[in-house]
Order: C-alpha cells, then sequence, then structure tokens
C-alpha cells in the first residue's frame, strides 16, 4: 500500500499525553495513503486515534491537516470539536445503532440531509447506489437487512468501517484493529480492495494493529511505537525486520 505516491493531504500529529500509568509523547506524520501504527497490546495505540479524533484531550498537543488546517493546538487554545474535525474513527467496540438495520446503519453514515435526499429526490440513486458500494467492498450485502444483535463481531466490525467509508470526505480515516476479527484470507482480500481508497477519497488511513502478519500483508507504511514513543517509521521490512524473522524461526519450530 506504501508503494503508492501520496499527493493528498498528510497529517501531522504532536502530542504528550499521562493515562494511567503510561506516559505518552507521541510524534508523526502521515505521508502515504495507508499507514499502520504498530505497538504491542497496551502500548496506548487506541488513545493515539482517540487523540487524533478529538475523543481524548491530551495534556499538551498540535494535530495539523494538509499542512495548515489546525486541529488541535494547546498553545492557542485550538482544539476543534470531534464532530466539526472530519476525522472518521472505526472503533474497536463498534456503535451501531441497535434499532436500525445494518442498510440503514450505513445510511446513518452520510450527513444528515443526504438521508433526507435518499428519500425521493434526484440523489436518492446515487445514494442508494453508494451504500451499496460500500456494503459489496465491505462483504456485508448479504447482511443489509440484518439488525446489529444478529451480527458477529467480523460482520459488525465491517458495518462499521461501511458506515465511515460511506460518509462525506474526511481528513482522515482511523481504524482500531479492523481485521482483527476476520480469517487471514478475508483479511486479505479486504485489504486488497481498500487499497485504492485513500487515493480515489484523498484521505489517509492510519490502521492500528499488533499483528505483525497483518502488517506485512498489507504493504503499508509503518510506524512503531514503544514504551509511549514513536521510535521508527518506513517500509514493514525494516521496521518490523526483527519480529518478522522471529515469528519465520517460531514457524519453523
Ligand atoms: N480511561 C483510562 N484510565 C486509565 N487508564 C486507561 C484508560 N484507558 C486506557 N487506559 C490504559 O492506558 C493504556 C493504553 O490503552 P490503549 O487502549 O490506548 O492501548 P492499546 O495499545 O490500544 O491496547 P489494545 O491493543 O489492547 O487495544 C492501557 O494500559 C490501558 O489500560
Amino acid at each position: 500500500m506504501s508503494e503508492t505516491v501520496w499527493n493528498g493531504p498528510r497529517l501531522d500529529v504532536s502530542f504528550r499525553h499521562r493515562i494511567g500509568g503510561l506516559a505518552l509523547e507521541i510524534e508523526f506524520s502521515l505521508t502515504s495513503p495507508w499507514t499502520i501504527l504498530f505497538a504491542p497490546s497496551g502500548a496506548g495505540k487506541s488513545t493515539v486515534l482517540r487523540v487524533i479524533a478529538g475523543l481524548e484531550r491530551p495534556d499538551w498537543g498540535r494535530i495539523v491537516s494538509g499542512g495548515s488546517d489546525v486541529l488541535l493546538d494547546s498553545d492557542v487554545g485550538i482544539d476543534v470539536p470531534t464532530w466539526q474535525r472530519k476525522v472518521r474513527l472505526v472503533a474497536q467496540q463498534a456503535p451501531l445503532l441497535p434499532h436500525w438495520n445494518v442498510a440503514r446503519n450505513v445510511f446513518y453514515g452520510l450527513k444528515p440531509l443526504d438521508m433526507m435526499a435518499v428519500k425521493g429526490s434526484d440523489s436518492s440513486t446515487y445514494r442508494t447506489r453508494l451504500v451499496r458500494e460500500v456494503l459489496a467492498l465491505c462483504r456485508v450485502t448479504e447482511m443489509e437487512s440484518k439488525m446489529p444483535s444478529e451480527l458477529s463481531g467480523g460482520e459488525r466490525q465491517r458495518v462499521a468501517l461501511a458506515q465511515c467509508l460511506a460518509a462525506e470526505e474526511g481528513r482522515a480515516l482511523l481504524l482500531d484493529e479492523p481485521f482483527n476479527a476476520l480469517d487471514a484470507g478475508l483479511r486479505s482480500a479486504l485489504m486488497a480492495d481498500l487499497k485504492g481508497w485513500p487515493i480515489a477519497h484523498q484521505t489517509p488511513v492510519l490502521h492500528v494493529t499488533h499483528d505483525v502478519g497483518e502488517v506485512f500483508a498489507s504493504g503499508a507504511e509503518v510506524i512503531r511505537m514503544e514504551d509511549g514513543r514513536i521510535v521508527a517509521q518506513g517500509p514493514a521490512s525494516e521496521v518490523l525486520g526483527e519480529e518478522r524473522a522471529r515469528l519465520m524461526r517460531l514457524l519453523k519450530g
């Protein structure tokens, strides 16, 4: 995914934050269409996404999209609220609306104005097609009439992803372990299908995982986090070469 040249908006992230016993001192830039943030469980990956989305206010921070679009700057008191940041977050426990079926939940990802347009104006066909496209892309078409309570964890994650993909274009798409409930085959197929999405929508993707196999399968740029800091950024072969060698040794027994 990282081999593609990225001409879309970059995202510069810098913050300090103490959460429980963990002290985060984070600084990185998204300069590729698809970037993976890799760290072990409990290292603070979800917290990084929550800070970018505006769901958690860091002790100090500066987050800038496209070089000049300031989302957070503690020094001058700028803290754009979550709903205005246009940063989409697919959380691990995706909050689907329980009384609406899958298709309706995905429509909910569209702007309120768009939801009204669905009811019969000229844009209706376009909106309906858009929802069908994202359901197909996320491989949940056959579940469009199901209620959220009837979905498995992996299906739920994919519906939440479809909801974010259908939404108006944003400054970033943040994915919190989006494929952890999927088998390896479906995960690879989905990653391959989604590869072109950031370029087509001019929206960088930041994808969090602790799974080395997922990182190598993605081919994405990798940011590695350790002890609350970013320690490396680059291709997986450079950033996670050691982990891959260790994994290979384990597999060989
Ligand atoms: N509200 C909170 N109050 C205190 N500590 C918290 C809070 N939320 C998270 N933590 C702690 O902060 C640390 C980082 O949590 P976070 O969810 O960001 O990690 P993570 O790398 O995403 O973990 P995982 O891979 O298991 O999802 C963890 O040790 C967690 O227990």
